[in-house]
């Protein structure tokens, strides 16, 4: 079983992904996305493309058991999708799990949700 080493985590490599960026002094390494300090968070927030969805979706995520849902990358599906359910108190009585294929990146994720919700990292996030 390969660990992080062997393999990065894919979002870590994919070419022209909105997390990361290139590292000027080191050609061929990929460093992650310097924050948008300028812009508040609940900004960026409604700025990514799974906002305007999340009316239709709430309404039919109430009324599905099972969903898939395909959207581009860096839309918002993993960061958003969570919150929206929790903000509209569904899943809140037990937990909201969320997946990702590695270490890292699901630490990254926590990271990033936990600064969206203003709380720190190992309590509601
Ligand atoms: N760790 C992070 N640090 C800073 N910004 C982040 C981080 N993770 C996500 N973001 C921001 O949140 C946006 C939405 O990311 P999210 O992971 O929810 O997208 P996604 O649709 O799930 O993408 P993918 O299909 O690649 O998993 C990104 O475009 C980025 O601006």
């Amino acid at each position: 079983m390969p660990n992080d080493h062997d393999h990065p985590p894919a979002k870590k490599f994919k070419p022209g992904s909105v997390f990361f960026r290139y590292d000027k002094n080191k050609p061929g390494m990929l460093l992650p996305r310097k924050g948008n300090a300028t812009t508040p968070i609940e900004v960026q927030r409604k700025q990514l493309p799974i906002y305007q969805a999340k009316p239709q979706l709430l309404n039919q995520l109430r009324q599905l058991h099972n969903a898939i849902l395909i959207g581009e990358t860096g839309s918002g599906k993993t960061t958003q999708i969570p919150q929206y359910l929790y903000e509209a108190g569904i899943g809140r009585q037990g937990l909201i799990a969320i997946t990702q294929p590695r270490r890292v990146a699901a630490i990254s994720l926590a990271g990033r949700v936990a600064e969206e919700k203003r709380t720190q990292l190992g309590k509601l996030i």
